[in-house]
């Protein structure tokens, strides 16, 4: 478990991250979303004791980063975002040091040296001099150095950041088998990946964190801001007299359609709201005939758009309280 508590870093005048709070279940994937810049690797490095934190504290199964460091980062495994390697040793040499660092007990080393760099691919290359191997294969010598001494907690800082799809889908699926025994954390800046591996996505908009939810809660938020684009033969002062009849709408703009004669209208709906049947009867009922009805969904995009850049609507509570309860279907295709 973790918890961070009012967790603030200042670069002189700079706010890098504001009085961050949350906690970390065990045994869940968690992914930092967040656009360039949100703070998502400044809290990773205080968050594994890289760096002190201006105010507030990261405990780490009950041990402060700070106070009780050697103890909290035994139960951490870490990746930044540029892997410290040592670009003139082997891909084995590395992992040994990086071993001895860990302090893992000798007659361990060999074993986990080997069942980890099968597990991460490595094994083909432990011979091969780390400035030799590809992007690709210098991510996975940096996450074999993570998962060294199987910590409880790994963190990840963008893993695919650079690689190409296919090592892409690789690394996704070697993050999803460690999250069988571990805690992972893992930043990125891209949607889809986060939202096809994580168990829960915190968005970072400016160092503070404007949304907490499962992918399928961030997907109901969607569906709750769905819109109907409803083309209608008939005048606007006419629609204007039905719409607020209906039970549903949240708002609704109205203007002149392509067609002759008719009017387009877009109707936001309530939450979790269906309205095409009632609408289809009131508007039968005044003689004005539907020409055409589409559903226009705001993107997961969108909606991250939306959250990192007004951050004066998602510091509100009220605002991050109503999009935990908006839970639905995921349909994103997270093409990482
Ligand atoms: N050592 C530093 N000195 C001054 N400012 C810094 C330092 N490190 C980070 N910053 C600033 O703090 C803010 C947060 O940076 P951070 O690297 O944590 O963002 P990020 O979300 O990880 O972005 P990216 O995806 O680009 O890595 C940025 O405005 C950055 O310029």
């Amino acid at each position: 478990m973790i918890e961070v508590e009012n967790l603030v870093k200042r670069y002189g005048n700079h706010l890098a991250v504001d009085h961050l709070t949350f906690q970390v279940e065990p045994g869940k994937i968690y992914g930092f979303l967040g656009p360039n810049g949100a703070g998502k690797s400044t809290t990773m490095n205080m968050m594994t004791g890289y760096i002190a934190p201006t105010e507030g504290t990261v405990r780490i199964n009950g041990f402060d980063i700070q106070k009780n460091a050697e103890e909290a980062k035994r139960c951490i495994g870490y990746l930044p975002e540029i892997p410290p390697l040592y670009q003139d040793m082997t891909v084995l040499e590395y992992l040994r040091f990086a071993a001895a660092l860990k302090k893992i007990p000798k007659k361990e080393v060999e074993k986990q040296l080997a069942d980890i760099m099968e597990m991460t691919m490595t094994t083909d290359v432990s011979e091969r001099l780390i400035k030799n191997l590809s992007k690709g294969y210098k991510q996975r010598v940096g996450l074999a150095q993570a998962i060294l001494g199987y910590p409880e907690v790994i963190i990840l800082d963008e893993p695919t950041v650079g690689l190409d799809p296919k090592q892409i889908i690789e690394i996704r699926e070697l993050i999803r088998s460690l999250s069988e025994k571990h805690t992972v954390i893992l930043s990125s800046h891209i949607l889809s990946e986060v939202q096809a591996v994580c168990d829960e996505i915190m968005i970072l908009s400016k160092g503070k964190l404007a949304a907490c939810d499962t992918p399928e809660g961030l997907t109901g938020l969607m569906k709750g801001n769905a819109a109907l684009e409803v083309h209608i033969l008939g005048s606007e002062e006419a629609l204007r007299k039905i719409l607020p009849f209906i039970a549903g709408i949240a708002e609704f703009s109205i203007e002149n359609a392509p067609e002759k004669g008719a009017v387009k209208a877009v109707i936001r709906t309530e939450a979790g709201e269906d309205i095409r049947e009632d609408l289809f009867y009131a508007l039968a009922e005044n003689k004005m005939p539907i020409l055409s009805m589409n559903r226009v969904e705001k993107s997961l995009e969108d909606i991250f758009l939306e959250l990192t850049e007004d951050q004066s609507s998602i510091s509100d509570p009220d605002t991050a309280e109503h999009m935990s309860e908006n839970k639905g279907g995921n349909e994103d295709e997270g093409n990482l």
